[in-house]
This record gives C-alpha cells, structure tokens and sequence, in this order.
C-alpha cells in the first residue's frame, strides 16, 4: 500500500463490516481508555433540559445510536439542540406535536422517558422502534398514565405507542409497576415536577429489579433543581417545581467500563478507566470481577443487569460453577439475552452453560483458552452481546463476532479502544 493511502478509520471498518476476529492478546493489557458518558445519565439530561427553563449544557455527552434517537425526538418537539464539543438544549415555551411518527431504534430509555413525556406536546405522538422494540414491554407505564388521565395506547403492550398529548400532566398519587423495567418509574418521575400539583409515585413491588437507576433519576432531576424524596423502598415523592436550565457533566459509563474491567481480568493487565466511585448499579461489578479466576459460585444480577453479560463470559474462563439468579429481566432487554448468552457460551464450547428457567449456570473451564473451538456468535444486534463475546476472543483463537457495528447503540468506539490497546482486530 502506498504510504500517503490511509486506512479508513476504524469506525467506519466495524460499521461496514459483516464480522469482527478478536486475535487472542498474547500480553496482559495496560494503559488508559477513554470510555464514553453515561448512556443513562445523557438520555436523563437530555429529556430534563428538554422540560427546563432555560438553556442548558451538557458536557461529556454519550454520542451514540441511543442518545441521537433522544435528541431527534426531542427536536421533534420544538426543542433546540446544537451539537458541538458540548450539547445545548433550548427548549421551547411549548413542546409541539409535528404529527409525523417518531422513531426511536432500540432505545429503551428514549421509548420509556418519552412516551410519559409526550403528554406534555399539544397533540397526537406516534412512537415506534425496530423490530427488537416492538417485543419490549411497555404496557406497565402505559396503564399507569391512563390511570393518571392520559390518553396513551399501546394496543400490543409493546410500542408502537400513541399519545394524544394535552399539554398538561396532572399528578397526584400514582401506581406503578417496576416489575419488567425500572425505566417506567424513571419516566414518570421526570415529568412529575411539571404536574399541576405534587406527585406520590407508589411503587407496586416492595423490590424491583435495577432499583439504582432510581437514584440516577434523582439525581440528574436534582441537578436541575427539582424537589425529590425516595421516602422510602416504594413511595417517591416529587414537588411540582419545574425544572430550571443548569450545566451538567455527565460521568464515564460504568456499563461501558464493565468490558475492561472484564479484560484486564481475562489479561492480567490493569487499566485506566477513569471512573471511580459512582451511582451508576454496574459499578458493583468490579469487585466481583477482581476476584477473577476465583468468582463466586453464586451472583444476583438483579441490581447490575447490564453488566451480566461481561460477567457471564468472564465466568466461562473462571474456576467454577457460576449460577446467576434475579436476571429474568434479560429476556426483554435489546434481545433475550439469557437465550442469546447460552448459545453464544455452548458454541464456544457445547456444555458451557446451562439455562434453567431464568438462571443462568456457567460452567468455568479454566483451560478455554486452549481447547475452544473456532467458533462465531451472533449477538442478535445486541451491543451487550457483541462487547462481551469479544471478550472470549482476547482468551480463544478463532471467535468472531457478527455485525460489529450494532455496539454504535452506546459505544461507537468500543472497537477502537481495544485496538489503541494492542488488541488485533480483522474486519472483514
Ligand atoms: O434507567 C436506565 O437508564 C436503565 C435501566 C435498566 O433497564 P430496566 O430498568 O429496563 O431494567 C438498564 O438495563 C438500562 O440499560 C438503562
Ligand atoms: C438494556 C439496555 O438498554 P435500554 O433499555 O436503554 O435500551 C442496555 O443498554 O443494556
């Protein structure tokens, strides 16, 4: 190749690419990586300046498939965003509704935040995602509004979902179940400071699954000055403030940091994340995973969903038997990932893993390395799968990873950072 023809970059590679081939790291990973912001805390920041008064800036931004859906939308609705280093949010004195459906991929956080947030438009909002979405759950939130006098329909419990907005919200006391997706709390919590008078959120469950995106929610809501209590497990309660405009840095996604924490196990290496202590539930996983080769025989994802499947690979290489319990849940994430998990692990070795009702049992080899089969994982367009099978590759010669592209939902340079590693990757 001449000298002066550059490669396009790598973004670009994983995006056109049909399959990815990790080659197994031959040396223990070191060095910094510079993750991307929080996917949860973005798509809060974004929804919220949305609904301020005032024009707002948010620095440290996830750009992602996910975050761009948000910021569509809300553009939808009259909103102003400029797109530079920073995001600034405008909001108008209304929210207006322009008729045309909005799509919004896969983004859960997108569909769940905005269909709550839609009532607050002056008419008719249709909103849809890809085929993935359209199996997502979103009856639960869509019966706790009409209970609170929203016009919503979502006639086969997932989206498609319309809302007829009346431009106003009115609060009050609220049930709602967080069963099958703590997001339908988080959206109704966002609007609940611009209803006509206070609002007590009732949790139906007395424990629900990811319960530390709540606190996230709050957190983010603070920040733009709203009046909040979590009075308890299953009652929330929200003053109707409004929101006033502010600057916000968004922090390092730990669901992003879980794949490095992952491979610094897998490599003996240690890494530079840049993230320390932090609200975000999947933090929690680090300290199991610095137990590597030695994981407990037993882990409750309930409260760290999201990093299960790095969890989950990383158990393939470990010493033991993992069984993880409290993730039924993963079955109506991006796809059902406790199916798509034990595929994956049995065509990496058949027997690897068990699937018993809605737990998962891995069972640790810790020579997978050497006697693994050549073999290739189809993630289902799910980031999460595509990152953690990764993994596997950085131990086993010969895995590769379809559509490589599908991690742009929330980490459009994953593939980038392993390479500035050292880690070799073949697109083709
Ligand atoms: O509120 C959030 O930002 C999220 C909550 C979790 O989903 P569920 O509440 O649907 O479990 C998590 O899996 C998702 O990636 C982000
Ligand atoms: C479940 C996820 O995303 P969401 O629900 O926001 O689509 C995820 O990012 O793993």
């Amino acid at each position: 190749m001449p000298e002066t023809m550059t490669l396009p970059p790598i973004g670009a590679l994983a995006e056109q690419a049909q399959r990815v081939t990790i080659h197994p790291s031959e040396r223990a990973l070191r060095g910094h990586v510079r993750l991307p912001g929080s996917k949860s805390i973005t798509n809060r920041a974004l929804l919220i300046a949305a609904l301020s008064r005032g024009t707002s800036r948010i620095c440290g931004a996830l750009r992602s498939d996910d975050t761009q859906h948000m910021i569509t939308a809300l553009r939808a609705f009259g909103v102003s965003i400029s797109e530079g280093d920073d995001l600034k949010i405008s909001p108008p004195a209304q929210w207006t509704a322009s008729g045309a459906p909005l799509f919004l991929g896969n983004a859960g956080t997108a569909m769940r935040f905005l269909a709550a947030a839609a009532v607050l438009t002056n008419g008719p909002v249709k909103l849809d995602g890809d085929r993935h979405m359209r199996k997502r759950p979103i009856g639960p939130l869509v019966s706790a509004l009409q209970a609170a006098g929203v016009a919503i329909e979502a006639p086969t419990g997932c989206p498609p979902c319309t809302v007829i907005g009346s431009g106003r919200f009115a609060g009050g006391g609220l049930r709602i179940s967080g069963a099958l997706s703590s997001q339908y709390i988080s959206a109704l919590m966002m609007i609940a400071p611009l209803a006509e008078r206070p609002t007590t959120l009732h949790i139906a469950e007395p424990r629900i699954d990811a319960s530390g995106y709540l606190d996230v929610t709050i957190s983010v809501m603070r920040a733009f000055g709203a009046k909040i209590t979590r009075r308890d497990a299953q009652t929330i309660g929200i003053t109707n403030s409004g929101y006033r405009a502010t600057r916000l840095k968004v922090e390092a996604d730990a669901s992003a940091a879980t794949y490095f924490w992952a491979a610094e196990a897998l490599t003996g290496g240690q890494l530079d994340l840049g993230i320390a202590q932090s609200e975000q539930p999947d933090v929690m996983a680090r300290a199991i995973m610095r137990r590597f080769p030695e994981l407990p025989d037993h882990i409750n994802g309930a409260q760290m969903q999201d990093a299960v499947p790095a969890l989950a690979v990383l158990s393939a290489f470990s010493n033991g038997d993992v069984h993880f319990t409290g993730i039924s849940n993963l079955r109506h994430k991006e796809c059902d990932r406790l199916q798509v998990l034990h595929e994956g692990l049995n065509r990496m070795q058949p027997g690897l893993a068990t699937l018993t009702g809605n737990d998962l049992i891995v069972h640790g080899r810790p020579t997978l390395g050497r006697d693994a089969l050549d073999c290739e994982i189809d993630p289902h367009l799910d980031h999460r799968m595509a990152m953690s099978f990764a993994l596997a590759g950085l131990r086993c010669p010969g895995v590769s990873i379809l559509a490589p592209g599908c991690v742009n939902k929330t980490f459009p340079s994953y593939w980038k950072r392993l390479e500035d590693l050292g880690v070799i990757l073949s697109f083709a």
